[in-house]
């Protein structure tokens, strides 16, 4: 275990099961976890619920600055909606630039921390000692989504999630400002033929072996 403390980034497009991942891995090496996308899921709500457009800058600005996490509606906040909302108003470099402190600020605790997110292994926490990038494909993403909102109780059709799913992905990877992309030190992992066990054990073995080489 390094001596600052162990932090890992997971990163990867829409539904992949970073949340899961971080999660458990926060879980089982007893680390405080941050799902960053929430972050700008509530600054798309807080637009949404004052009315104004998602490309209002200053609003957006706002909005991200007066974050405060525990006010967090996670039943809400997870809906297709917000979904859609958030990769709007994450290619605002202004909104990003809002949100970037609080991130690093996590990310610094002095036990380590799991963060996870689009942008957490190349602009967040550039020098985490694992970055693993969670991907599967689309068609994957897009069932284990319209499952989850469906538990949820929203009314889901599996096209028009598929289609949210493939519009996000390019917007997010597409945009200028800290793109969804892989960092060069990150190990990729694919749990498109994974159950939920099987990507948790390969993650505690990435981490393992990558925390074991930083000593
Ligand atoms: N390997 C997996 N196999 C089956 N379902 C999974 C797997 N990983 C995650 N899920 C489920 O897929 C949905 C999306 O996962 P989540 O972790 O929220 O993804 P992300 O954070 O990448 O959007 C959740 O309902 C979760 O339980
Ligand atoms: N670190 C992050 C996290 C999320 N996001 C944005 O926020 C949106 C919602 O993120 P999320 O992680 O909650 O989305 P899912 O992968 O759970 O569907 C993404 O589509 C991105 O546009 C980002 O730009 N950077």
């Amino acid at each position: 275990m390094p001596e600052r403390g162990l932090v890992i980034a997971i990163d990867g497009p829409a539904a992949s099961g970073k949340g899961t991942l971080a999660r458990r891995l926060a879980a089982h090496f007893g680390l405080p976890h941050l799902d960053t996308g929430l972050l700008y899921r509530a600054t798309a709500c807080a637009l949404l619920d004052d009315g104004r457009p998602l490309d209002d800058i200053r609003a957006a600005v706002e909005a991200a600055r007066g974050l405060a996490l525990c006010d967090f509606d996670e039943a809400r906040l997870r809906s297709r909606e917000l979904g859609e909302a958030s990769s709007v108003v994450a290619a605002i470099p202004q909104v990003r630039a809002a949100l970037i402190e609080m991130q690093r600020s996590f990310a610094s605790r002095s036990e380590g921390a799991v963060l996870d997110g689009r942008d957490i292994g190349t602009v967040i926490c550039p020098d985490a000692v694992v970055k693993i990038f969670v991907t599967a494909s689309a068609e994957k993403r897009a069932q284990r989504r319209a499952l989850e909102l469906a538990s949820r109780g929203e009314r889901v059709d599996y096209a028009h999630i598929l289609e949210d799913i493939r519009r996000r992905d390019e917007r997010d990877s597409g945009r200028s400002s800290a793109p969804l992309k892989i960092a060069d030190d990150a190990t990729r992992l694919d749990t498109t033929d994974l159950d939920i066990e099987e990507a948790f054990a390969a993650a505690c073995a990435i981490v393992q072996e990558k925390a074991a080489l930083a000593g």
